[in-house]
């Protein structure tokens, strides 16, 4: 993974970021940042803000107040596709082509990390066997493993992993654990939402505590 940043700098910050909905608060101001090697468990009930937090981060929302800096500069659209690997509720498959193709699709649009392959990253997740297989076809805990696989070729040091774990038996959570353990040891980030600790893989973690503001 190519690496131009000076150790000072967190890979991501966010300073007084603030989302309302109809003028209604959702999050924030929120301060924090992640530095590379770390994790930001971001905890909060049903409707706290979570996916919001993660979408505005994205670019996929606008923030209402603030900024995020990525790699000590404003985000831009650029820099985002370049850091950013986003795991959301809805994996972005496409239902009607196999899962490699699938794979294969998103490693074409969006690139992939070095050494790795579709079928390594299919076998990696636990999908051995399934390469042939319609996306439709798959359960929904197959089509997350699926995600996490495209999440793994990602080449973007910035993991933003919605609800990682939902859908997922023991295993799959052990397995997101080891892929979040791995990433960060290679110089990567993830911010990984969650409705509790239970589930934190064994790294550097911070933790950002959401709570809806009061209107
Ligand atoms: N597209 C939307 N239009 C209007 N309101 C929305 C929309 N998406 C989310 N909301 C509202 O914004 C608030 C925050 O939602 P968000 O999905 O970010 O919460 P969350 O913490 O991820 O929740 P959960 O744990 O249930 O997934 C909620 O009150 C929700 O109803």
């Amino acid at each position: 993974m190519p690496d131009s940043r000076t150790p000072s700098r967190p890979l991501l910050a966010a300073h007084g970021l603030a989302f309302s909905r109809d003028e209604t608060p959702v999050f924030g101001p929120l301060d924090f940042s992640v530095d590379a090697g770390e994790a930001l468990l971001v905890q909060g009930g049903n409707g706290a803000g979570k996916t919001t937090l993660l979408r505005v981060l994205a670019g996929l929302l606008r923030a209402e107040a603030g900024r995020v800096e990525i790699d000590g500069l404003p985000a831009r659209p650029a820099s985002r596709a370049r850091h950013i690997a986003y795991l959301g509720h809805l994996p972005g498959l496409k239902a009607d082509l196999s899962a490699l193709r699938n794979l294969d699709y998103l490693c074409g649009l969006h690139g992939r990390r070095a050494r790795q392959t579709p079928e390594a990253a299919m076998a990696i997740v636990g999908l051995g066997g399934f390469e042939d297989a319609p996306l439709r076809t798959l359960s929904a805990g197959q089509k997350k493993r699926l995600g996490l696989a495209r999440q793994w070729l990602s080449p973007a040091p910035l993991w933003l992993l919605d609800e990682p774990y939902a859908n997922l038996d023991l295993d799959g959570i052990q397995l997101v654990n080891r892929m979040v353990e791995a990433h960060l040891r290679e110089g990567g980030a993830a911010l990984i939402t969650t409705h509790g600790a239970y589930a934190a893989p064994p790294v550097r973690t911070r933790l950002l505590e959401l709570k809806r503001p009061a209107a």
